[in-house]
């Protein structure tokens, strides 16, 4: 029997994304790597300021000018005809022309995306006819087939209004549509359901997931709470002070943390409260106690250490590695082994 390895739509190998500041420079992504795979979708999970956005942004070439990034790694990108291109090293044209007709990228606020001054129906229908090479004609019969997908009721009428006449969620949902209309082999959705109710929230997430099954794209899914990944991603990355302290499929990071933080992200989950069997369940969320420190002075060991219940005095050493103990996992931690069996043990 053949086994068929799949290569992955986008390997993303020891980015490093750093911002000269008159205070110095800011490292807000350091020697990060991670791959999605054709049709799945790896979560970016982490605190605010843990360098998720900037990843992405990295990743479309969508930073800033003025920020004067200085960006250095490597990137295997899978386009539809198959061939391989490294986004970071792609000209402003073909990056643009890449953003057009293989990449999206929907963000929390819809506004970013849509023009308040113009239909929704025109704006999906310019790009599809920027894309698509077709009449208005044709991209306005596009665009109302793009509402449906998207499950906007009465998309015939609705694609005559201006986003400001849309609820938050149908605005998603535009915005979702538009991202789709050049047809995506990769979506990069940035906290794109965090300003929206929780049955709202629901609902954008399983149209995300049911799109994904339809075109076969893969999704990088940018988000605070690790709760939203656990029906929604394929690999979950756990990102702390712009690096990955721990990557792994998302069944077995949700049984078995390996990370210290991974397992506090994991306690602070309604209903997942650290407690100790036999003991009543405590009434108050748990949180990770302190504070992210700041890019601008990381600790010199382990960047978790300072807020680390299980540091030892070689934590504050050196930045551990990325240490496999697990088939497929990794983890940045130098008690990584000792973390499962405390954890086991309790
Ligand atoms: N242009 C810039 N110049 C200097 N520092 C920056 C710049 N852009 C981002 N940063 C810093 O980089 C770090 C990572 O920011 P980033 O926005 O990626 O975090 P995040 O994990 O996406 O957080 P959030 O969930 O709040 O968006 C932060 O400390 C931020 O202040």
């Amino acid at each position: 029997m053949t086994t068929q390895i799949q290569a992955p739509r986008l390997s993303v190998s020891n980015l490093s994304t750093a911002f000269p500041t008159e205070d110095g420079l800011v490292r807000s992504v350091a020697d990060v790597s991670f791959s999605i795979m054709p049709g799945k979708t790896t979560a970016l999970v982490g605190e605010s300021g843990s360098g998720k956005s900037v990843t992405s942004l990295t990743l479309m070439g969508l930073l800033p000018k003025t920020a004067n990034a200085q960006v250095s790694g490597k990137t295997a990108f899978v386009t539809r005809n198959g061939s391989t291109v490294d986004l970071l090293s792609l000209g402003t044209q073909d990056m643009r022309r890449l953003r057009g007709n293989e990449l999206s990228m929907i963000f929390q606020e819809p506004m970013t995306s849509l023009n308040p001054v113009f239909r929704i129906g025109e704006q999906i229908a310019e790009s599809v006819r920027l894309h698509k090479g077709v009449d208005h004609k044709a991209a306005m019969a596009q665009a109302l087939r793009m509402l449906e997908l998207v499950e906007i009721p009465a998309a015939a009428q609705r694609i005559h209004e201006y986003p400001h006449q849309l609820s938050g969620g149908m605005r998603q949902r535009v915005m979702i549509a538009l991202a789709m209309a050049c047809d995506p082999t990769l979506l990069i959705a940035d906290e794109p359901t965090t300003a929206l109710d929780v049955t709202i929230q629901a609902q954008i997430l399983l149209l995300m997931r049911r799109l994904q099954r339809e075109t076969g794209m893969s999704i990088l899914f940018i988000t605070h709470n690790l709760g939203v990944v656990a029906h929604h991603a394929d690999d979950v990355v756990v990102m702390y002070a712009g690096r990955v302290v721990e990557s792994a499929p998302v069944r077995p990071m949700f049984a078995q943390p390996e990370h210290p933080y991974t397992q506090g992200l994991l306690a602070c989950l309604p209903g997942k409260a650290a407690h100790t069997p036999g003991q009543p369940k405590p009434k108050r969320l748990f949180a990770i106690r302190g504070q992210v420190s700041s890019p601008l002075a990381p600790p010199p060991g382990c960047a978790f250490e300072p807020r680390c219940d299980r540091a030892i005095a070689d934590c504050q050493k050196a930045m551990p590695p990325l240490l496999t103990n697990l088939p497929g996992r990794q983890a940045r931690c130098i008690r990584v082994g000792e973390n499962l069996a405390l954890k086991q043990a309790a």
